[in-house]
Parts: C-alpha cells; structure tokens; sequence
C-alpha cells in the first residue's frame, strides 16, 4: 500500500478551522465551516500570488494616523512610585531628538476604532491558524505602510542611561530578566547596558501601569505580582488574560511605535522593572537586525512558516527569543497562564498531561502526549482558546527553542 500523501496547507486549513472553532464557539459547526473556508477562498481571489495550499490573509487598504505629542520628563531613580509612572511618557511619534518617527509602521487597525491595533507583523503571523484567522475575520484592516526601520533611528549617540542600584537589587533584577524572551539575543556588553539603565518600579494594587491607546513610555519586567491584561472589545474592557509574577509587557507600542494595545493593571502590590524607550529601541530593536541573520536559515525551514514570504518570515524572527532547556527541564507549565509559543530549534520535547482519577481530580501522574522535534511548534493552543496551557512540556536531552511572545496579542482581536 502507497504512503497516504497529505497536500500541502490541509493540516494549516483544519488546525485554523478547529482553532475558531475552539475560539468562537459557534452552534453550527457545519455552517461555521462554510462561512470560514468561504472567507480563505475569498482572501486567497484577493490576492492571486498567493501560494496554493498557503493560508494567507488579504492585504487591504493603506493609510496612516498620527499621535499627539506629549513632552518627555527625565527619569534619574532607581526606584519609581508607580503613582510617578503616568508622567515619565515620551513624546509619541518623536525620536528623543525631536525628528518626527513613522506615525504607525506596521500597523493594521479595523475601522472600528474601539478595537486595538495590531502590529503588521500579525499579518506575517497569518500562517499560523489561530492568527490567520483573526487577521482574517477582519478584511477591512487598514495597513499602514510606512515601513519602520530601526537602523534609520539615529539614536546611537544617546547618551546611555544608568539608574544605580545596590547588589541586591541587580540580583533582583538579573533573576527577573533572566526568563525575558526579548533579551535572549542581547551579547554581555547589550544586557549589560540594559540592566543599567533598568530602574524598579513600585506599584500598589489597582494600579494601571499601561492604559490602552495611550502612548509607549517604558518596557516592563515583572519581579513579583498578578497583573491584569485588558483589551476595549465591542464597546467594553474585556480581562483577556494575566502575568502571573513573571515575564514582560509593554514592548508592541515601543517596537512599532503604536498606541498600547492593552491596558495593564496590578492586581495585587506588585513590583516591576522599567526600560526607557530610547534604550529599548537602541538595544532591543536595533538587535534583531542580528536576530535575522542567526535565524534566517533556520526558519525558511521551519514547515510552519514555509509559505510566508521572506520579509514576513523575517518579521516572525523579530519576535523570537533563544532559550536552551537541560534534560527534564519543564518548559511550559500545565494550568499555567501562556504568554508565548515555542518552536523546537534542536532537540527534541514531550507533551505531558496529567492523569484524572475516576473522580474527575487531577492526579499528579503525567501521561506523555506525543514529542515535537526540530521545526516543529507547541505551546500555542492555550493562546487561542484563551485557557490556561492544557498541558506541560518538558526537554528530552539539551533541547533548544525559540519563543516567539507576541502571539498573545491575537486573541484579543
Ligand atoms: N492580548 C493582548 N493584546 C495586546 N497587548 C497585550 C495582550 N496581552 C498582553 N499584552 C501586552 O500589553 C501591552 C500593552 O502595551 P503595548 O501595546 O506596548 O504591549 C502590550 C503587550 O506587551
């Protein structure tokens, strides 16, 4: 008997099919299938270069927006009252030097304007079923098309910022940043420069850090705390998930020099540490022209992202971060909140799950799912269904992983 043979783009299509499904709940399940692959058939008329079997979305109208200016207080403590956090934002739409930056690079908003804007490289995302679909679900996105290019920012003359800090609290904080996908790439002397110039922020419950639409000012670390994320959905301000005393936020507005996507509040005292925006762009950024060239070969292979053009493909590496896992080490916790999903660089994990009695408890015995190898992705099912991750994944041998964060940012749309 001949080797079943699957075509090319089946699995993409089905996994985006059962990602809505699992993220929309829709009552009939057949008609649901009608009106989505209606809407892929449309998509794909829409844009004849697309590649057949890739699931793609369509490219629609350009335009721009602008953002007030605001003026930019200087930070000199180490240590910040979150009630001093709303006054240190920087002109929006401004270099520190006063040149005028892109307005909205990369930038795809819908009309309505309740909704957040989401970064352009969502878009290079589209192969990615659950984002495919969200983009997708909105075809009258505008895009602004005013490229943004960190190596045009003429900011390597800024002069460096260091907030000082006790031993303890560069202990305190290199253990918070040690998980911190963003950082991942940085050589010594960038992390080095970055932990300098990093300053504690000090935040009482109720707190809002980010408020959704305002403009970029800091990039945050969390050290400890629950911090609530919020997003303006149909009129109102929906909790589409939260930070669980570890990870980041605060990098899309920075980034892509876009409003906040989200609103952020501290859902319990809680402590962070803050990155200014000129140093976020000049290390940060400016990095990931680096990031392109260690990971340009590894992701043309990557099955996943094989029908994205180039440049989308190379958006998607602005977003990843290295991690290298020991044998055993757990990678994703099951029942934990997800902010970002993984693909295997080399090596190999196994998806473990916990048992249930016949009471219907969960035992602590773990059941092993299946493995992913090089090329392979996981981790992004708690994403689209907006769950707590279903189950856990541990390193087979030294096992190393790209993270890639901004994931999270879809299943708000
Ligand atoms: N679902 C989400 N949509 C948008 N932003 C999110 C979401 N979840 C977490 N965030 C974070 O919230 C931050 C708000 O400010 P930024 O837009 O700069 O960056 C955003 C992300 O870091």
């Amino acid at each position: 008997m001949s080797p079943v043979e699957i075509p090319l783009g089946l699995k993409e299509l089905l996994h985006g099919y059962t990602a809505e499904v699992l993220r929309l709940k829709p009552a009939d399940l057949v008609e649901f299938a009608v009106e989505h692959f209606t809407r892929i058939q449309e998509g794909q008329r829409k844009e004849p270069n697309a590649k057949e079997g890739s699931v793609r979305t369509s490219r629609s109208r350009v335009s721009f927006r602008t953002h007030s200016d605001e003026g930019l207080k200087d930070e000199k403590d180490s240590v910040v009252e979150s009630s001093t956090i709303k006054y240190k934002r920087r002109a929006s739409g401004q270099s520190q030097k006063g040149k005028r930056c892109n307005p909205s690079p990369h930038l795809v908003r819908y009309h309505d304007s309740s909704l957040p804007w989401i970064p352009l490289h969502m878009q290079g995302l589209v192969v990615l079923p659950q984002c495919y679909a969200t983009v997708y679900l909105c075809p009258t996105a505008t895009v602004c098309a005013e490229a943004y290019d960190p190596d045009e920012e003429d900011d390597d003359s800024d002069p460096r910022v260091v907030h000082p800090k006790s031993d303890v609290q560069r202990r305190r904080l290199q253990d918070a940043c040690s998980d911190i996908l963003l950082f991942k790439t940085l050589d010594q002397e960038q992390l080095s420069e970055v932990l300098d110039a990093m300053f504690e922020v000090l935040v009482k419950a109720q707190e809002h850090i980010i408020d959704q639409g305002e403009d970029g000012d800091n990039f945050y670390v969390i050290e400890r705390g629950v911090f609530d994320i919020y997003v303006q959905k149909d009129g109102g301000s929906v909790c589409v998930g939260k930070y669980d005393g570890k990870g980041s936020f605060g990098e899309l507005a920075l980034m892509y020099n876009t409003p906040r996507a989200a609103t952020i509040i501290a859902s319990q005292d809680a402590a962070l540490w803050g990155l200014d925006r000129a140093t976020f762009h000049r290390l940060i950024v400016k990095n990931n022209a680096k990031k392109r060239r260690l990971y340009e070969a590894f992701i043309e292979c990557v099955p996943l992202l094989t029908s994205l053009e180039i440049s989308e493909r190379m958006k998607i590496v602005d977003i990843l971060g290295a991690r290298v896992f020991h044998d055993e080490e757990r990678i994703i916790t099951q029942g934990e909140y997800a902010d970002c999903f993984y693909i295997v660089e080399s090596g190999e994990v196994k998806i473990m799950i916990k048992s249930r009695t016949t009471a219907g408890q969960l035992d602590h015995a773990e059941v092993e799912l299946a493995r992913c190898v090089r090329g392979q992705y996981f981790g992004e099912l708690a994403l689209v269904t907006n769950q707590p991750r279903a189950a856990s994944v541990y390193a087979v041998g030294v096992t190393k992983c790209l993270g890639a964060l901004y994931l999270t940012h879809c299943r708000t749309m």
